[in-house]
């Protein structure tokens, strides 16, 4: 099975935190996100199982597997909002866990499990979390935020009353709100049409090369994945069954593309 791990070149420590015994290590060629046996058990049920995988920087990953097969829990840790049973998962050197108010303000995320408050119009939602972010020029930054995803006809709407597609697009706003390095995406697409999700995808790309960000992002749309993704991580039952670019992997299990891959390991694994 290949892995992320065989793209990285060695280690070498280049920058610290400020204080003498720094909390987070940063290296140059480190990867952005380091996933390392990662697990997270509910009651007596594995959610998360012994998962590990890098993410190096300026890629953009595809986290795959299907329906509860522990993609939005592996995702949660990497945000610091779910603590892990074991192991950790890393973000520019920062234990999530322990350590992220050392690098929130690098990364973002959007996840449809995670609404923008509701009575706050949209305008609202994206001062707030400038703020939260401390982003500089915060206005301007909006006004380029409101022209890029086209939201001049909601902006003065109260988000929860918004359709499903419109909060998604507001909620990928708010996650590129403070130019992350690393950005987190569980489904980005999941409730936009055809249209609009190339639409955001495109955003997405363009954003991803402007700023040679890091973005792992969860899919059902594999034709999203092959679009978008330089490597794919696919999980099963809370494990990982397979890594790899998406070509490579069609060819490893002989398959035409990713979705017959999907769909003999979500037979097999
Ligand atoms: N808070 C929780 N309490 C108990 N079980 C949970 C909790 N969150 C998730 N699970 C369980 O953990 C497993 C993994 O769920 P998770 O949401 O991570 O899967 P997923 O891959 O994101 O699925 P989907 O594609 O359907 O969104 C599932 O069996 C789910 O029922």
């Amino acid at each position: 099975m290949s892995s992320i791990a065989q793209f990285i070149p060695g280690k070498r420590p280049t920058a610290t935190s400020s204080s003498a015994a720094p909390a987070c290590i940063e290296t140059d060629d480190a990867p952005a996100i380091a996933v390392e046996n990662l697990c997270k058990k509910y009651r007596s049920h594995w959610a998360v199982d012994d998962a590990s995988f890098v993410v190096p920087k300026g890629w953009t990953v595809g986290l795959l597997g299907g329906n509860g097969a522990g993609k939005t829990t592996t995702i949660s840790m990497i945000m610091g909002l779910v603590v892990p049973s074991f192991g950790c998962a890393k973000v520019l050197g920062c234990d999530m866990a322990k350590e992220r108010h050392e690098v929130l303000s690098r990364m973002n995320f959007e996840s449809p499990y995670v609404a923008l408050p509701g009575r706050l119009t949209v305008r609202q939602n994206l001062m707030v979390f400038g703020r939260l972010y401390g982003v500089q020029n915060l206005r301007a930054r909006i006004e380029e935020l409101i022209e890029d995803f086209e939201l001049g006809d909601v902006l003065d709407r109260a988000t929860g009353r918004l359709s499903a597609g419109q909060k998604t697009r507001v909620a990928v706003a708010k996650a590129l709100i403070n130019d992350p390095d690393v950005l987190l995406l569980d489904e980005p697409t999941a409730s936009l049409d055809p249209d609009r999700a190339e639409w955001v995808r495109s955003r997405l790309r363009a954003y991803q090369q402007r700023r040679d960000a890091t973005i792992l992002l969860s899919s059902h749309n594999m034709t999203e994945v092959e679009q978008l993704c330089d490597f794919v991580v696919i999980m099963s039952r809370g494990r990982v069954v397979a890594m790899g670019r998406p070509r490579e992997l069609a060819e490893r299990f002989k398959c035409r593309d990713l979705d017959e891959v999907f769909i003999y390991l979500a037979r097999v694994a």
